[in-house]
């Protein structure tokens, strides 16, 4: 903190000034006067930085001298460093660098703390200043400081949410509307919710950070975004949404973190991310639009549910500035905010053992014995069948007839279930296994 006419102020710099940083810009300036009741001692906003300074932000009340393209010499004279750039370089050197110079931070950045936290840690105990990134997961929603703090004294079992908007909006849509899958992207992108290049979002590296950083807190194990199993919605088709519907389910991107035992006996973590059919009873299948839920279990405590707004800017400068006024308080009255907690260690499990129920649907030949050969691939691979809907199809011009099978499972591991498919995939009269989906929370 540095000293005005003998009062203390706390300098707070802003690397980035896009969705999320003009939304904290503008908040910073508007709530001045409260934050500073709040906090004890006024915010100053000192620097902003920028990629370009030529790009007009007259509409946002922030004198135009604060505008730098020199982030490297801005982290230096801050007290708090709010980094809201994105990706892994520069913002990990700014943000090193930051703490090196004595500044807190918070960060957004879920991609640098699912590839590199530990690092940050590291450097944050070094210079004994605080690191905070509610904002990373599941934007406005508090999860994270429940999670390293509220639930610090009990036993996290397991967390299951919805915690990407863009995706969650793009599947809505997809059920509500029957509208396409490129043309509810670029509305999702338009609307703020979708990161710069939608890939990451789509094809699910975005909830595989956020999976990771869940399941690091809620277990005490360091688990990186490479440690999750990750699979997008890029191959989710109409056909897919319409069979989730036939099954009076939907089809959601879920982030699953489990603590569990292993076929081999072993404890460990299991994180996947992937699309899964849910029954539309299911409270996470009322999570609409781009909002986002988070399922904890934890072993006192029982079943808690988290829900709000996971992206855009306004909500996700609301988790940052919630981390600005904790630090800031620290920084007033003394104190840290937890540090990193990694102690069980515990091993990451192969996906493999992973257990759940799978939806299948075949393409086969319509004559005798294909159903006792299909059932025969189940029953070699040890998945058992819980249910088998058939719908004839003819063919208008040979009339040649053709079977859909639909097959739902009962529990199985991950790795049965791919040997089940391999095993289809060699039976004569199955002509193409057309999808394979999960089906959780029945
Ligand atoms: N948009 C959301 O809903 C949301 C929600 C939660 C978390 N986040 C995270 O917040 C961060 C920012 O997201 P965003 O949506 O605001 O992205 P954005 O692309 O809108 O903004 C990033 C800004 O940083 C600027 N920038 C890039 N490199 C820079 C540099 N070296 N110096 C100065 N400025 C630089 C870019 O020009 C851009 O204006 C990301 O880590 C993102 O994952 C975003
Ligand atoms: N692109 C992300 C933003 C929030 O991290 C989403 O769609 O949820
Ligand atoms: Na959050």
């Amino acid at each position: 903190m540095s000293k005005t006419n003998g009062e203390k102020r706390i300098r707070v710099a802003l690397l980035g000034c896009g969705v999320v940083g003009s939304a904290v810009a503008r908040m910073l300036i508007e709530s001045a006067d409260d934050l500073r009741s709040r906090i004890g001692a006024p915010v100053e906003l000192v620097g902003i930085a920028v990629r370009r300074l030529a790009k007009d932000r007259t509409d946002l009340p922030v004198p135009a001298d604060l505008f730098t393209t020199d982030a490297a010499e801005l982290v230096t004279r801050a007290d708090i460093v709010v980094e809201v750039i994105g990706g892994i370089e520069p913002a990990r050197s700014l943000l090193l660098s930051a703490m090196k110079h004595g500044a807190s931070v918070v960060t957004a950045n879920k991609a640098l703390l699912a590839e590199d936290g530990p690092t940050l840690y590291a450097a944050a105990d070094a210079a004994g200043v605080d690191l905070y990134f509610e904002a990373a997961v599941a934007g406005a929603i508090p999860i994270l400081r429940p999670m390293r703090e509220s639930l610090a004294g009990d036993d996290v079992r397991k967390v299951l949410g919805i915690v990407n908007g863009t995706t969650n909006f793009v599947l809505d849509k997809m059920d509500t509307t029957g509208a396409g899958f490129e043309e509810t992207v670029a509305q999702a992108q338009a609307l703020g919710y979708a990161e710069a290049d939608p890939t990451a979002d789509v094809e699910g590296f975005d909830a595989a950070a956020k999976a990771a950083l869940l399941a690091s807190l809620a277990f005490h194990t360091r688990v990186t975004g490479a440690d999750v199993f990750r699979e997008g919605i890029s191959d989710v088709t109409a056909a897919d949404i319409a069979a989730a519907k036939a099954m009076d389910c939907v089809v959601k991107l879920l982030a699953i973190c489990e603590r569990t035992t292993g076929a081999d006996g072993i404890e460990g973590v299991s994180v996947r991310v992937h699309p899964a059919m849910i029954p539309r009873t299911h409270p996470l299948a009322s999570v609409r639009d781009a909002y986002n839920a988070v399922f904890v279990e934890a072993r006192a405590a029982g079943q808690l549910m988290f829900y709000g707004r996971g992206a855009g800017g306004d909500p996700t400068a609301s988790a940052v500035l919630g981390d600005l006024v904790a630090i800031a308080r620290h920084q007033v009255a003394g104190g840290r905010g937890p540090g990193e907690s990694a102690y069980a260690d515990l091993p990451i499990l192969d996906v493999g053992q992973s257990l759940t129920r799978y939806h299948l649907s075949l393409d086969v030949e319509d004559r005798p014995g294909v159903l006792a050969q299909v059932a025969q691939a189940f029953a070699d691979t040890d998945v058992s069948i819980e249910t088998v809907r058939q719908h004839i199809r003819t063919n208008a011009g040979t009339g040649a007839k053709r079977a859909n099978l639909v097959i739902v499972t009962h529990t199985a591991t991950e790795a049965a279930l791919a040997a089940t498919v391999d095993a289809l995939s060699e039976t004569d009269c199955v002509a193409e296994v057309v999808s394979v989906m999960r089906v959780e929370g029945a």
